[in-house]
């Protein structure tokens, strides 16, 4: 059962998400936000290596293969790191609103123990938007797509701008990501789009 918190219910005057027309298509990759990044990361040797692909409207699907470096108990996979794919899933939808935006909350229930060997099978959608809040939920099956839910969440994320990581951020991460043409084009490209 789940006790989302009130600060996960959208206010009433909260709008319907609306997926930007420069969003990939139905069934494309989304690829890397960062080629670092622990949660979708491809130069990332110790992450999960979650790869997003666009649904319809404001949705998308995910894989994410329990390998024995993701265990908490004997054969298990860790609660973080299933609480990773999540969140790292719910971030990526973000991307198909064209907005930039980090978690500021993540509600998550473990409703089944997800063993190593397996893929977690991932799908999430954004609800609502109000302001520079983004309210989402994913679910994550096991044995298949349609398999039985082994875990889910719902979750807050708030838009900030591209100096929130420039502020923020170790200087040499920053310094090496701003030297990448690619990486500052694509950001200050969502800063600026509607
Ligand atoms: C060269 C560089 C290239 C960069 C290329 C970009 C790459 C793109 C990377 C994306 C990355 C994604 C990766 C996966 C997802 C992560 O893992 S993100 C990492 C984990 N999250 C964080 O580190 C966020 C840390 N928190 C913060 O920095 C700040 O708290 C925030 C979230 C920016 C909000 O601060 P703020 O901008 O000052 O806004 P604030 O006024 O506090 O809040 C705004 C509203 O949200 C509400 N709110 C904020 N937090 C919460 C909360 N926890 N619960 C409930 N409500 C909240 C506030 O109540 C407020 O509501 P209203 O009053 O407007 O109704």
């Amino acid at each position: 059962m789940s006790g989302t918190s009130a600060s996960l219910q959208p206010p009433a005057d909260a709008v319907t998400p609306v997926r930007h027309p420069d969003a990939p298509a139905p069934g494309e990759l989304l690829g890397a936000h960062y080629g670092e990044c622990f949660g979708c990361g491809g130069e990332q040797p110790h992450g999960l290596h979650l790869q997003a692909r666009a649904g319809e409207g404001v949705s998308l699907t995910a894989e994410f293969a329990v390998r024995p470096e993701h265990q908490g108990a004997p054969g298990l996979a860790h609660g973080g790191i299933l609480a990773t794919a999540l969140d790292e899933t719910l971030g990526s939808l973000n991307w198909l609103l064209r907005t930039i935006a980090v978690t500021g909350r993540l509600e998550t229930d473990f409703r089944r123990p997800v063993p190593v060997g397996t893929t977690l099978h991932l799908e999430a959608e954004v609800t609502a938007v109000a302001g520079r809040k983004i309210y989402s939920r994913a679910t994550g099956r096991v044995g298949g797509p349609d398999g039985p839910v082994a875990v889910r969440a719902e979750a807050l994320f708030i838009e900030v701008k591209v100096d929130h990581f420039i502020d923020n951020g170790r200087p040499e991460e920053i310094q090496a990501a701003m030297s990448d043409p690619d990486q500052v084009r694509r950001a200050r490209a969502f800063e600026v789009n509607p």
